[in-house]
């Protein structure tokens, strides 16, 4: 009888070169406006880890979504077991052996583990209880999870819920399974137990995708790594080259893939200063905010007028908390707010806008503006009530027209007439609108959220210039961008923060790259 091959034959076997088990060929993959996917060749081995880092927006979702059929390439090819295939749907995925779980759980919180191993499969139509109990404890014993069948999902931590969508994947045949961002909710604990799970998933010959913005779990658990820039394959590591290297070289070589070090600054960069010695105009100190996700921790920061202060750092890490605590959209905990002297932090955010404290948010249709109101009803969204435009009670619309008219004119927004609904315009002149609103009248501090978020190429531009501008103006900006080009080309400073808490604080220069791209990805110094 001969002996099957080993899934994943020995390197110092030059005969025997390892087949992979999943080939993305050069996949290429378009939405309006960018290139998520620019002709990335990606190959995965059974027995393997392979880690996909990139910064926010880099390309790593799309390039999985291809394999669970929640995307479908516009260009090159997908090969399972060398033979070329197509993947419409995640259940065409799932039959190719191909399982994945999300940050998220995806299962039913108020059935029961077996339930949910019932639920949607083969056994759905003809319930054979037993059957699924027995595989559950057989593919458990396998890779040495404890899971009780009775237990009722919902009373699970999300460690174990994730145990329990990798068991069920299995249970369907998977060979492949997709982590995407799953440790991203986890405690330590809980990454530590996942990422112990994967190592023995991967003695098992199942091959693995992880993807995490921490540096630490790419190394710890990762067999072989892949680095995604701007929608290119900037870089990958190979198994042999990454024990090599140890954690210390590894984690520069990824941190220069990542951010680009070897770059400099963006080309249109013109880092400007803050006017030199000028005393603080928005000084924040010991800010937090109570917030189940991501709790604010003493934040302190202080902006000189003129200066612009790039707020760094993984999507979710508490920029928002931090943002809407400041516009007085959220309870502080504790902290003080002072802007030009006077204390904000009692005030509602009315009061924070009449004392020249502003927020561009990034929601823009469903916090920023009613999508059903006039373009010049959202121009005054925040001032309903206040002369000229309202007096004793009445609008006045001559005063709300000209106001919008002269906004509309100096801020390019394209629209057929200020009475057009506001959720009519396209995405780039909904920004116009609101940039016109929060910096005209007397602004002193702006606040902006992820500002080019969306945007097309122009319009990224023109609400760049907007926010050099202000600061030229004299206020005092926080620029808050999960881009770091942006962040390197619009800052005077930058701060990155992490779970919450701001971690470090670098001035924009030529180090600065590097610099944040490590506080980003949780490397101290
Ligand atoms: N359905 C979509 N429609 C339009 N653009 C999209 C869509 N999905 C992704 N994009 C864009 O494609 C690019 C790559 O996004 P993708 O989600 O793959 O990046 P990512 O590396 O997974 O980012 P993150 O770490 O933030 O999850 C981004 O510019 C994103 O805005």
């Amino acid at each position: 009888m001969t002996q099957p091959a080993p899934a994943h034959p020995p390197h110092n076997d030059p005969s025997a070169a390892p087949r992979p088990i999943v080939t993305l060929d050069h996949v290429t993959k378009r939405f309006p406006g960018v290139v998520a996917n620019d002709r990335v060749a990606f190959d995965l081995f059974p027995g393997e880890v392979h880690v996909l880092l990139g910064e926010n927006g880099a390309g790593k979702s799309t390039l999985v979504g291809m394999l669970s059929g929640l995307q479908t390439p516009d260009e090159g090819g997908i090969l399972i077991d060398h033979r070329e295939v197509r993947i419409a749907s995640p259940a065409r995925a799932l039959e190719l052996g191909i399982g994945t779980v999300f940050q998220h759980s995806m299962l039913v919180p108020s059935l029961s583990v077996a339930d949910n191993m019932a639920l949607g499969g083969p056994w759905w139509s003809r319930p054979d209880r037993a059957g699924v109990a027995r595989r559950m404890a057989q593919v458990c014993a396998d890779i040495g999870v404890t899971i009780d069948p009775a237990a009722k999902v919902g009373t699970l931590s999300l460690g174990e819920q994730q145990q329990v969508e990798i068991v069920r994947a299995l249970m369907r045949g998977s060979r492949v399974l997709i982590l995407d961002e799953a440790t991203a909710m986890l405690t330590p604990k809980g990454a530590e137990d996942l990422g112990a799970l994967m190592g023995r998933l991967t003695r098992l010959g199942i091959a693995v995708v992880f993807i995490t913005h921490k540096l630490n779990e790419a190394l710890s658990f990762g067999n072989r790594i892949t680095v995604l820039r701007l929608g290119r394959k900037v870089g990958e590591i190979a198994p042999e080259r990454l024990a090599a290297l140890g954690p210390a070289a590894a984690t520069a070589e990824i941190i220069r893939l990542m951010f680009g070090t070897d770059a400099g600054a963006p080309a249109d960069a013109a880092p400007r200063r803050a006017r030199p010695g000028a005393a603080p105009l928005l000084v924040i100190e010991g800010l937090a905010v109570d917030d189940p996700a991501v709790p604010v921790e003493r934040v302190d920061l202080a902006v000189a007028p003129g200066e612009i202060l790039g707020l760094a750092g993984i999507d979710g890490n508490g920029q928002k908390q931090f943002a809407e605590a400041l516009a007085g959209q959220r309870p502080l905990r504790a902290g003080r707010i002072t802007l030009a002297g006077t204390s904000l932090e009692r005030l509602d955010v009315g009061a924070r806008r009449a004392h020249g404290l502003r927020y561009v948010t990034d929601d823009r249709l469903g916090e920023g503006t009613i999508g059903g109101f006039a373009i010049s009803l959202n121009l005054l969204l925040k001032q309903v009530g206040e002369s000229p435009f309202w007096r004793a009670g009445f609008d006045q619309p001559e005063a709300i027209a000209a106001h919008a008219r002269r906004l509309v004119g100096e801020f390019d927004v394209r629209t057929p007439s200020i009475e057009t609904p506001i959720g009519k315009l396209s995405g780039g002149n909904i920004q116009k609108a609101l940039l016109a609103r929060e910096l005209s009248g007397a602004a002193k501090a702006v606040i902006f959220a992820k500002p080019t978020y969306g945007l097309d190429v122009n319009n990224i531009r023109a609400t760049r210039q907007r926010i050099r501008e202000a600061a030229d103006r004299g206020l005092a900006v926080i620029l808050i961008s999960t881009d770091l080009e942006e962040v390197l080309e619009l800052s005077d400073r930058i701060a990155v923060m992490s779970r919450g808490a701001v971690v470090g604080v670098v001035e924009n220069d030529a180090a600065a790259r590097g610099r944040v791209g490590e506080l980003m990805s949780g490397v101290t110094a």
